[in-house]
């Protein structure tokens, strides 16, 4: 607990005390990031037709792997966002923009990833 007895600073005594912050963290990201939002959308519609297709195991593996990279990737780049943000505040600093943008690219790449998986098995179904 901080000085006023209402932050805590040490660390977590118990896994439920761990647990809660972690689940605090998820819905931090999906509160604050807009584009997290669009990708739990986006993750709701891709499991509806999944479930339409009826998809074997194996194509379940890949698309399950392309949403939790998208979703896991969306994460790193808003930690990275608050990070910065913490480190510069609103200065202009040509790291800061590196680290962003990097982490934005980050993002870019793992959704060109799950476009390609979902091409190639949604694609596959349709012809
Ligand atoms: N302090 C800074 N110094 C230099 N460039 C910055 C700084 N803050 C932001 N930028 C530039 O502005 C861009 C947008 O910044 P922002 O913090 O909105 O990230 P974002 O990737 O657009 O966020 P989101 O993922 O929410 O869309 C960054 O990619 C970077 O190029």
């Amino acid at each position: 607990m901080d000085s006023n007895g209402k932050h805590q600073l040490n660390k977590n005594k118990t896994f439920r005390q761990a647990f809660h912050h972690a689940w605090d963290g998820i819905i931090a990201v999906v509160k604050h990031e807009r584009n997290m939002r669009f990708h739990l959308l986006a993750t709701v519609a891709v499991i509806i037709v999944a479930c339409w297709f009826r998809l074997q195991v194996w194509e379940w593996l890949w698309i399950l792997l392309a949403i939790f990279l998208v979703i896991t990737g969306e994460m790193v780049n808003t930690i990275v966002e608050a990070l910065v943000d913490m480190t510069v505040g609103h200065r202009y600093h040509p790291l800061a923009k590196l680290a962003k943008d990097m982490a934005a690219g980050l993002v870019l790449l793992l959704a060109g990833f799950a476009i390609i998986v979902g091409l190639l098995i949604f694609g596959n179904h349709l012809i």
